[in-house]
């Protein structure tokens, strides 16, 4: 970075957070939740590694949502090799939800949680895969334990030809404290970058907020999503699928160059500030699962 780049700002609640659509919500549980749910959430969730082009991704990970009576549940595809089973919402999630979906205005049926074991582990900068989020609908993550900074940053390309030249691109830091709701707009995912960046300090420079919990922090990420798979896992319909309905499902694809095609538009969906979602996600795609193949 050259020398005179100013610092990116450090925003919080009331600020104009990426495009404006997104916000930090602070206490977003009641006292008494707040302060058991880490080590509620610890106990009951069941937690995963995962592995993403062949290497574990450096946090565990678990996956809850909501079946519908016929047994059909909810799927959020991302490029992962692998993503862990979805289980039903567990007691602790579920009361957490609920705060949520209070202040959210529309409902949340899924939830990737993930534990960030320490400082050292953390989420590359990325933009949340849309396929199967409702359109127009928010992605938020719930906070627990040590406070981690959000950092925000402008696709490549949103600076136009001037962002070729190795100019800064506008970044934003948002630290996200414990008890707090990051509300991510479809519009700040399209157009901005988001990661949690490891931290390396030494634990005793760090704030009491930092140190918290001993540094370990967990984050739920809710999600509505549109896209199901039917209770035998062989089928799949929704917004993100070829089939709308239930009854019109068809079988779910892995592998193959069908594969190929949604892991290429993921790529696009990372790196394009204009992303044309009818253009890229409107046919629809039965893709289930990555494999390393695929991947490399
Ligand atoms: O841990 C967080 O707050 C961010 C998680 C995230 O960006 C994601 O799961 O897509
Ligand atoms: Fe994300």
């Amino acid at each position: 970075m050259p020398r005179n780049t100013p610092a990116p700002p450090s925003l919080g609640p009331g600020d104009k957070i990426g495009e404006g659509d997104s916000e930090l919500v602070l206490n977003i549980l009641p006292p008494d939740l707040a302060e058991a749910a880490f080590d509620n959430m610890r106990k009951e969730v069941a937690w995963n590694v995962m592995y993403h082009r062949g290497g574990e991704v450096p946090r565990l990970v678990a996956v809850e949502g909501e079946a519908a009576a016929d047994g059909s549940f909810p799927i959020y595809r991302h490029p992962a090799d692998e993503s862990p089973p979805l289980r039903p919402f567990s007691p602790t999630v579920s009361l957490i939800r609920e705060h949520v979906q209070k202040v959210l205005h529309h409902p949340v049926n899924h939830v990737l949680i993930q534990h960030y074991r320490s400082g050292a582990d953390y989420i590359s900068e990325h933009s949340d895969k849309t396929i199967d989020v409702v359109r127009g609908s928010k992605v938020v993550n719930v906070s627990l334990g040590a406070q981690r900074v959000m950092t925000l940053r402008l696709k490549r390309d949103g600076l136009g030809p001037r962002g070729e030249g190795g100019t800064p691109r506008p970044s934003q830091k948002i630290p996200l404290p414990h008890n707090s709701m990051f509300v991510l707009g479809l519009e700040t995912n399209t157009k901005w970058l988001h990661a949690i960046n490891h931290d390396k300090r030494p634990f005793h420079l760090k704030t009491p907020e930092e140190q918290f919990m001993n540094g370990e922090r967990i984050s739920l990420t809710f999600r509505h999503i549109g896209t199901f798979i039917t209770g035998d896992e062989l089928c799949i319909f929704g917004q993100g699928a070829k089939a709308e309905t239930r009854e019109t499902a068809q079988p779910v694809i892995m592998g193959t160059d069908e594969a190929a095609k949604l892991l290429e538009a993921f790529g696009k969906e990372n790196q394009q500030s204009e992303f044309d979602w009818d253009a890229v996600y409107g046919e629809g795609s039965d893709v289930l699962h990555f494999t390393p193949r695929e991947l490399r």
